[in-house]
């Protein structure tokens, strides 16, 4: 498909319709500094860590803070791109090509990027897309399956920064697109490009982000929402039980996290005699720490030193263009009603906004 980067906004108009892409965040340098100040930012989150408030700063401050950052620092170190940390790479180069796509429809919206923890913030962002003369939002998680560990806490920093704000945007927000057809066929479609390469595995694992136990009981739709992308992901795979495995990566502390867990999953079929495992992780839509570091050294270690032979890491979704199809696909439906081809005369902007600071408007 011919693709340029900017849309082909008609004479220099400013679109009046921005989609904002948020993911996770990431921290800014692979130190133990910087890593401290994110981490303190993304687990001070209630959304994250539900224990109670005062018991949780304490063990937060008083352990956690201490020792993980540096453990923490060395496995970014490992990572780190010349570039920046991966996350931040792939979700920005996401939203260059998303932005292009949809300006090949003909949509004539500005496409930003954000992070939930440490920068570039959702607030700064929101801020700046306003002060472009943007009057309409959606919000777009980077996350296929809806958590509020996530999903939810995305939406938080957009109400945060909507209380502070005077004249607001109208604001649209996509809960989830685990079941989208077209997000199913990237996946399979990454799948089965790894497999015309290097034949089939044994085994496929799926291995999605863990979340504690205790949010599935309490009503959250994570848990579900990984089983139905996978059940979807097999079935388009036209693969059978047997051949497959969901597990759930990335548990934090001593409570019961979703399982089966990636990890001893692995080990168990390494002793069991299964000799090759393909594992993909659906739910990252970027890789990053948990997909390069966790899964691609630490599990393939762990599976090897179990006795399995091979180990494939199918990347994630990154900037393969059946995913940026598919966040086209999905974004455009939530688009649907609102008139993106509404745009404004930078000049006439101009000219407002120097009418409102005049009259003692904040910038
Ligand atoms: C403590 C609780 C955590 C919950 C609950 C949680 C849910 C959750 N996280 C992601 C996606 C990502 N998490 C990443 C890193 C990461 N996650 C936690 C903790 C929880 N996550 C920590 C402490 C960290 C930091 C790294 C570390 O110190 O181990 C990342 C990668 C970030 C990066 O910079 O590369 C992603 C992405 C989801 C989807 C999710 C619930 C569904
Ligand atoms: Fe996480
Ligand atoms: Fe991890």
């Amino acid at each position: 498909m011919p693709f340029s980067p900017e849309p082909p906004f008609q004479h220099g108009q400013v679109p009046r319709t921005a989609v904002l892409l948020c993911n996770l965040g990431t921290p800014d340098e692979p130190t133990t500094k910087a890593v401290r100040r994110y981490l303190a930012e993304f687990l001070s989150d209630q959304r994250v860590v539900e224990i109670p408030r005062l018991l949780w700063l304490l063990i937060l401050h008083g352990i956690i803070l201490r020792f993980r950052p540096a453990k923490s620092a060395a496995k970014y170190a490992s990572i780190w791109t010349p570039e920046g940390s991966p996350l931040k790479v792939w979700t920005e180069k996401q939203a260059k090509l998303l932005q292009g796509w949809l300006g090949q429809r003909n949509h004539h919206v500005k496409v930003r990027w954000a992070m939930r923890y440490g920068s570039t913030s959702i607030a700064s962002q929101l801020d700046a897309l306003k002060a472009d003369g943007v009057t309409r939002v959606l919000v777009v998680p980077a996350y296929p399956q809806y958590s509020a560990t996530t999903t939810a806490s995305v939406f938080d920093a957009v109400y945060q920064w909507a209380q502070k704000t005077r004249a607001l945007p109208e604001l649209r927000f996509i809960n989830h697109y685990h079941d989208h057809p077209d997000y199913i066929s990237a996946l399979a479609a990454s799948v089965l490009r790894h497999w015309k390469k290097n034949g089939l595995p044994d085994k496929l694992v799926m291995s999605f982000h863990g979340i504690p136990e205790r949010s599935l009981h309490l009503g959250d739709p994570y848990h579900c929402e990984c089983f139905k992308t996978a059940r979807l992901l097999t079935e388009k795979l036209g693969l059978s039980k047997d051949q497959c495995q969901v597990t759930f990566q990335s548990r934090l502390g001593r409570a019961k996290w979703l399982e089966p867990y990636t990890e001893p999953t692995l080990i168990a079929m390494g002793k069991a005699g299964v000799k090759r495992v393909d594992l993909i992780c659906p739910g990252f839509t970027s890789d990053c720490l948990e997909t390069l570091e966790e899964i691609n050294m630490e599990a393939r270690e762990a599976f090897l030193h179990a006795g399995g032979q091979t180990f494939h890491y199918i990347p994630c979704l990154n900037d393969d263009p059946e995913w940026i199809t598919a966040l086209c696909n999905v974004t455009q439906q939530h688009l649907l009603g609102w008139n993106t081809l509404d745009t404004v005369d930078p000049q006439v902007l101009a000219a407002s906004r120097t009418a409102a600071l005049a009259l003692g408007a904040k910038a």
